[in-house]
């Protein structure tokens, strides 16, 4: 660029004709006050000085170049496996950084307590699912990649009735883990409290729900053995009925957390109980009205009542099967439902039921797991419909015949679709009656699966908390994004060097033949 003339050259206004005119070019490149050595060595060193500070100050603070972590949970459900592979940016661990779930993997056959009399093929269940996130996962990452399993309800209900063949399972279990190359962590029951309180963090992480201290979602999960319910409610502090309370410090904030998960509730555990009710006097045959008509199919005594949850009523002296047939009654389903709830009493100020305190039912809820699969099955996951048409929904759906359901819904498991009249019963029945749910607040319930790609479920919540993922202080942001920091650096540099050859202009040498402006 050719030097620039001085300040006080600039015509201010270009259209008036200086009185003097300007000495002739020749003259002028010769006097040119910008060609004396001081200020040629300043502009030079100034340029470099601040062409230095803008690269420093923008290499030195450039993101890095983005790595990513990775984290395996598998979920040892009751009814079956699952594994969730976890990956977040490596640098930003505990602050900025969003863990997603990149992969899922459902694992064949039933859950690990299934396995109690023969545990190695527990142990040997989880390879395929183990063999692909060993794909998943860089190998250089595979070393440091921590690997959780937790188990629910299913291996509860294993170890109250028999806590030396859940032992054997968690060992084969163990062995087959360790066998993989990585970071394994451990195999354990978590306790229902637990699996509740994780479930409701997994979705207000999901949600950005933690990091903004915005208002939380509850969380009500509904699996095959057991279900849980958890929830922010300003009635609540921990003081009464305080082992429903989990208290915790995240990003600077403070939750009570209210959860109470009941062990046997769950769908399958249910049904049995239902069946328990309709087979007290050890019958043949029933008539199920929670089952479509035509519906007929024989089960055995020894197999419905091989659970803890209902094992001490079975009838003595029962036959070895029983004709279950259904009679598609939504009404009478819903009264044989209700007998597995007990409402009788209640020690605290108010109870949901078995005697069990709940306060007061605040905000959203997400409902997920079989709350979903059903509901999403049935076409009602839509809660702004009023719970007289989810009535009616149910009470035709449950009245068509088996061999029409069967013909509508040709891909659907033979053993899912035969349950989803008494299963969608059943959500109907604990939300409502179970868990207080009024016409008024069923809207602030949503079906869910997923949140942003991620499944909702305890899993995130479990490895978060065991990676200290989730810090207790609010983390310092930087004030300005890169962008912006960048930019301020930039302007403030040129301003400066502006300002230093200003503050120079003493030393800049006179130049007598001025252009007088008029
Ligand atoms: O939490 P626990 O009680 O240990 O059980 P789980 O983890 O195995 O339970 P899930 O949420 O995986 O499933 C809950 C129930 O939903 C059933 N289920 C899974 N997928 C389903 C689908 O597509 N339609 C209907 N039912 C389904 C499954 O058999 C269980 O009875
Ligand atoms: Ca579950």
């Amino acid at each position: 660029h050719p030097p620039w003339p001085p300040l006080s050259r600039l015509p201010v206004r270009p259209s008036v004709r200086p009185s003097v005119l300007p000495p002739p070019l020749s003259d002028m490149k010769e006097k040119n006050p910008w060609h004396t050595p001081v200020t040629i060595i300043i502009t030079v060193i100034g340029v470099i000085a601040i062409v230095a500070l803008v690269t420093v100050a923008v290499l030195q603070n450039k993101p890095l170049l983005q790595k990513y972590k990775y984290g395996i949970v598998l979920d040892a459900g009751s009814s079956h496996t699952a594994l969730y592979l976890y990956e977040w940016p490596a640098e930003k661990d505990n602050n900025t950084g969003r863990v997603e779930q990149i992969h899922s993997c459902k694992v064949k056959g039933k859950g690990i307590s299934s396995y109690a009399s023969e545990p190695w093929k527990a142990g040997e269940s989880l390879t395929l699912c183990m063999q692909e996130a060993e794909r998943w996962v860089p190998s250089k990452r595979h070393r440091e990649t921590p690997l959780y399993l937790g188990a629910t309800a299913g291996m509860r209900l294993l170890n109250m009735e028999n806590s030396s063949a859940s032992d054997k399972v968690f060992q084969a279990v163990e062995g087959a883990l360790q066998r993989f190359p990585f970071s394994y962590e451990g195999a354990r029951i978590l306790s229902g409290q637990e699996e509740g309180a994780f479930g409701w963090v997994t979705v207000n992480y999901l949600d950005d729900r933690l990091k903004q201290g915005l208002e939380t979602t509850g969380a009500l999960d509904l699996g095959g053995a057991s279900t849980q319910i958890s929830f922010v409610s300003d009635s609540y502090d921990g003081s009464e009925s305080p082992s429903n309370s989990v208290t915790f410090r995240l990003y600077g904030n403070d939750y009570n957390l209210y959860t109470h998960s009941f062990l046997c509730y769950g769908k399958d555990q249910v049904l049995r109980m239902v069946l328990a009710q309709q087979t007290q006097s050890g019958p043949t045959s029933i008539l199920d009205p929670c089952f479509h008509p035509g519906y007929n199919v024989t089960k055995f005594y020894s197999e419905l009542y091989d659970s803890p949850c209902v094992s001490d009523r079975k009838p003595p002296g029962a036959p070895e099967a029983f004709a279950h047939r259904g009679d598609g009654n939504f009404q009478q389903c819903q009264e044989v439902v209700r007998t597995v709830f007990n409402f009788s009493s209640c020690r605290y100020r108010q109870c949901s039921f078995n005697g069990v305190f709940q306060p007061h039912l605040q905000g959203s809820f997400g409902a997920f797991s079989a709350y979903y699969f059903v509901m999403n099955f049935l076409n009602l996951t839509d809660t702004s419909i009023p719970l007289q048409a989810v009535k009616e929904k149910l009470l035709q759906y449950c009245a068509t015949s088996w061999d029409q359901i069967v013909q509508q819904h040709p891909g659907v498991k033979e053993k899912y679709l035969a349950e989803y009249c008494f299963s969608g019963t059943y959500i109907l029945t604990l939300l409502t009656e179970g868990y207080n749910f009024t016409s008024e607040n069923y809207s602030n319930i949503k079906f869910i699966k997923k949140i942003k790609g991620s499944d909702a479920g305890w899993t995130l919540g479990y490895m978060l908390n065991l990676t200290n993922m989730i810090p207790a202080e609010a983390p310092d942001s930087p004030l300005l994004p890169h962008a912006g920091y960048v930019s301020v650096v930039t302007i403030m540099a040129v301003v400066l060097f502006v300002l230093l050859i200003l503050s120079l202009r003493p030393l800049w040498p006179r130049c007598s033949k001025q252009p007088q402006i008029v």
